[in-house]
């Protein structure tokens, strides 16, 4: 199969994306795509993850989702110890909305013991965060127990993004769809899912500009909901958003700096 952009590809995405295809074919050799079916069908209900977000915003309080991630390709290790279900209910004791754990383990070092761990400590909707190519790792994600995957519109084709939406919404999955161009937000609206997440980080040169939320946000209507993803390391950077209406925060950085991410998440946001 092809990926989009293969000429404008950033190196690094185009390297992880290219490790998750070899992933897949390894995974496969032991667990197959209808094992994990029926894994998946013996899921309890998801917790509904778009729900929660809205219930926050409802009540004009900031929706966040709080990011559990030990290491990441541009800042190396960002944690360590990392335990993941003291900071599952440190952030649920802070306000959290929802979780993100990273799954992926080559570049973020991250596991799906991880989130199952994180999940379990705690009542809060998880989202898997990891690169999502193929419809196996749809499966896998509900199987694993996650709430919600994310669809990065960067490394994937409007049709690729459209069939894991649709297997996801069909086995009771969220999706949050994300991207950081004008052109990857025309794919992303072709979407059902109301959760678009505008990503600050430029991925080809891991910069971060708040300007991307703030020019892609006027282009989605008010029946969506904006989640501005990356770099809020601040209060300042919070007020900015929620000046503009946006009430949806993605944060992984600056609270797993912290000593109590979930104290971090308070300090703020609330
Ligand atoms: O740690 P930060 O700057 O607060 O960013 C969190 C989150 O937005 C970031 O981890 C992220 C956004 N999109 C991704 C896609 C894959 C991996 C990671 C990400």
């Amino acid at each position: 199969m092809t990926d989009r952009h293969l000429d404008k590809t950033p190196t690094i995405l185009r390297k992880i994306v290219d490790r998750k295809w070899e992933e897949i074919d390894e995974r496969k050799r032991t667990v197959s795509i209808g094992d994990l079916k029926a894994m998946a069908g013996d899921q309890p209900p998801a917790r509904g993850f778009a729900n929660a977000l809205h219930a926050r915003i409802e009540q004009r309080t900031p929706a966040v989702i709080a990011e559990i991630k030990k290491a990441s390709p541009s800042k190396g290790i960002l944690r360590d110890p990392f335990v993941p279900e003291a900071i599952a209910e440190s952030y649920e004791k802070g306000g959290a909305a929802c979780l993100s754990v990273l799954t992926d383990k080559d570049f973020f070092q991250g596991h799906e013991d991880y989130l199952k761990a994180a999940r379990a400590a705690c009542s809060l909707p998880v989202i898997r965060k990891d690169f999502m190519v193929a419809p196996y790792q749809v499966y896998e994600s509900r199987a694993i127990g996650a709430d919600c995957i994310l669809l990065i519109a960067a490394c994937l084709t409007r049709d690729q993004m459209q069939e894991l939406e649709g297997i996801a919404h069909e086995i009771g999955l969220g999706v949050l769809v994300e991207v950081h161009d004008g052109e990857e937000l025309d794919d992303a609206l072709t979407l059902s899912t109301p959760l678009v997440g505008i990503n600050n980080r430029n991925l080809h040169t891991f910069d971060v500009s708040l300007d991307t939320t703030f020019d892609l946000h006027e282009r989605i209507s008010a029946d969506r909901l904006t989640i501005t993803e990356s770099g809020i390391m601040t209060r300042a950077d919070v007020e900015t958003m929620t000046d503009r209406g946006i009430y949806g925060f993605l944060v992984g950085e600056s609270f797993m700096r912290a000593e109590e991410p979930g104290k971090k998440l308070e300090e703020l946001f609330f």
